[in-house]
């Protein structure tokens, strides 16, 4: 009897809580939504010490607040949401931890493609951004797995950035991108044009165009998958890029909470709307001022 009246008054709070929810989305719609909303999941292990858990327990809780800021992203019509999930650097961390991270990270995998998931329920495309190499065998074939799985899904995109730096993602795409362009020589020469790659004063056809522009290389991103950000979230009040998205986040409004990643939750994602509003508005002004 009592447990029957405990779950009538979650569902009646769960109920209450949807329901100011989408009052919410609806005043924020009569602005400008973002399209693309980027997180930093910062401060799970700190999370964990605060309350007296073990490190991997700071990242279970950090996984469920991310699949409640999902729900939330895409109940607002945020069609791309970026995560960062594990960089390049945080393999420096100790062997156990890196271990024992990938091994959630695995298990979270296969729990998104899970038909109750939010993924299944949003129509969600996800997407494994970075040096996907570095992975572990297992932890990389249910990354293309559930790439594949989800490629049909057109509603959303999660790009879930893993063994990630923007540096390491820029050299990557420089290199794509001069590989690229020595081809299209290779082939100019092979058809008698006798321009070779001389040079970065010029192009194939020996005009003064430059020989790579910055459409080239966006072209190579690992992120060519999803517009630039709107909004970078840093969660646990650090202001640090620490190496995400810096190609892509040259207008990007950053925003950073004090609470840790396990703490966030719908009204930090309010806040960084309206500061974005906030922000186009001043430029529109400013505009209307030139
Ligand atoms: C499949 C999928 C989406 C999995 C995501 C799993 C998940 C929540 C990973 C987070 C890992 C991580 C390094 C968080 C940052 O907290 P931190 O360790 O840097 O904490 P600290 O800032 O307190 O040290």
């Amino acid at each position: 009897m009592e447990k029957q009246s405990s779950n009538w008054a979650t569902q009646l709070i769960e109920s209450l809580g949807s329901f100011l929810r989408r009052c919410i989305c609806l005043i924020l719609s009569a602005g400008c939504l973002p399209r693309h909303v980027a997180f930093i999941m910062d401060g799970n292990r700190r999370y964990a010490k605060k309350q007296g858990l073990l490190d991997g327990a700071g990242h279970r809780v950090g996984f469920l607040a991310l699949m409640n800021m999902l729900k939330y992203c895409y109940e607002l019509n945020v069609k791309y949401v970026t995560i960062y999930a594990f960089s390049i650097e945080n393999f420096k961390r100790r062997p156990e931890e890196v271990e024992s991270t990938m091994q959630l990270i695995l298990e979270k995998i296969e729990a998104l493609l899970e038909k109750e998931s939010i993924v299944n329920q949003y129509g969600v495309r996800v997407h494994f951004i970075g040096n996907l190499e570095l992975l572990s065998k297992p932890v990389r074939l249910a990354a293309e797995r559930a790439m594949n799985a989800t490629e049909h899904n057109s509603k959303a995109v999660l790009s879930i950035c893993i063994a990630y730096t923007s540096t390491d993602e820029i050299t990557h795409s420089v290199e794509e991108t001069c590989k690229e362009k020595q081809d299209e020589f290779r082939d100019l020469d092979a058809c008698g044009a006798g321009y070779g790659l001389v040079g970065l004063g010029g192009n194939a056809t020996g005009s003064n165009e430059p020989l790579i522009d910055v459409a080239d290389i966006e072209k190579h991103m690992y992120m060519a998958v999803a517009p630039d950000p709107d909004i970078i979230i840093r969660s646990s009040g650090e202001t640090r890029l620490s190496n995400f998205l810096l190609w892509q986040s040259a207008s990007s409004i950053l925003y950073s909470p004090r609470a840790l990643w396990p703490e966030i939750g719908f009204w930090h994602l309010v806040r960084a709307i309206l500061d974005f509003q906030r922000n186009l508005a001043y430029l529109e002004n400013k505009r209307k001022q030139s």
